[in-house]
């Protein structure tokens, strides 16, 4: 499908709503004409060439960037409104955790400025704390960013994330730069989380394995305009493994989005 299109959302909840909605930055335009809504405790990821608008996409839902054209709601709300009642949050590829502070200092950290700008944060069901075990640190409390290795620390940021109990985990590359044994562990850890928290996911990466492997739904976007080129439904049962990768219906997935993706 090219541009735009519905989905049947009879009986299901909304985390995201866009409707016709359209980035310009300049005489640039970057996301045209996108239509869709993104049912509560789904788990999307999104694909499509370089330059194509997949960051662009998080952040126009995220409120970082106004629609140009056409509405965004989240869970019925304005980004705004969402942002700031801190129904969000965003986990990038690099873990930007503080070097100072300690992993439990820096999940701490969200709370914390909360508290000092007397925003009511949402209370959490999980502590801090909690929240590194569920991660699989709760023994590194204490460890310095530095005492840490990258797939740690995105572990922690990960944990920063959800200290908010958002229902919206907003998600740009965020096991990019990790090397493929420790991805398909977090990819594993990740999927336990959401089946956990009920989070939505909106999850960005270049891995069509990785799009496949975790999601229901693959958004595919095309560039100039960035646009939609097609959701792909992924019709697997959870929990699933990592050998799931092996299996012939997994890779048909896989050659279907690679298809695609050359056609972008
Ligand atoms: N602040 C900005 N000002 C001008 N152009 C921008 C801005 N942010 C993004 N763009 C342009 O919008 C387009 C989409 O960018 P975006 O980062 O969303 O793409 P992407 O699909 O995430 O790319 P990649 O896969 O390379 O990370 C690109 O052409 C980019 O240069």
């Amino acid at each position: 499908m090219d541009g735009s299109m519905d989905m049947h959302t009879e009986g299901r909840d909304i985390a995201a709503s866009l409707s016709g909605a359209g980035v310009r930055f300049g005489d640039f335009t970057a996301l045209k004409d996108i239509t869709l809504d993104i049912g509560a405790g789904e788990f999307w990821t999104i694909l499509g060439p370089s330059g194509c608008g997949k960051s662009t996409m998080l952040r126009l839902v995220s409120d970082l960037v106004p629609p140009a054209t056409g509405s965004v709601e989240i869970f019925g709300k304005s980004t705004e409104a969402a942002r700031l009642a801190r129904e969000f949050a965003f986990v990038f590829q690099d873990a930007t955790l503080l070097p100072w502070r300690s992993a439990l200092k820096n999940v701490e950290l969200p709370l914390e400025i909360g508290r000092k700008r007397g925003i009511a944060i949402p209370k959490g069901d999980r502590t801090p704390r909690e929240l590194l075990e569920l991660v699989g640190l709760g023994d590194r409390a204490d460890a310095l960013p530095s005492e840490m290795s990258g797939g740690m620390r995105q572990r922690v940021a990960i944990a920063r994330a959800l200290v908010c109990q958002p229902k919206l985990l907003l998600m740009d590359e965020p096991f990019g730069a990790l090397d493929e044994m420790t991805r398909d562990r977090l990819n594993l850890q990740l999927l336990d989380i959401w089946r956990e928290t009920g989070t939505t996911i909106l999850f960005v990466t270049h891995s069509i394995p990785e799009a496949v492997f975790l999601g229901q739904k693959v958004l595919m976007l095309m560039a100039h305009p960035g646009r939609i080129k097609e959701v792909v439904d992924i019709d697997l049962p959870y929990p699933r493994a990592i050998s799931l990768r092996e299996a012939p219906e997994f890779n048909a997935y896989c050659s279907q989005l690679r298809r695609l993706l050359e056609e972008c």
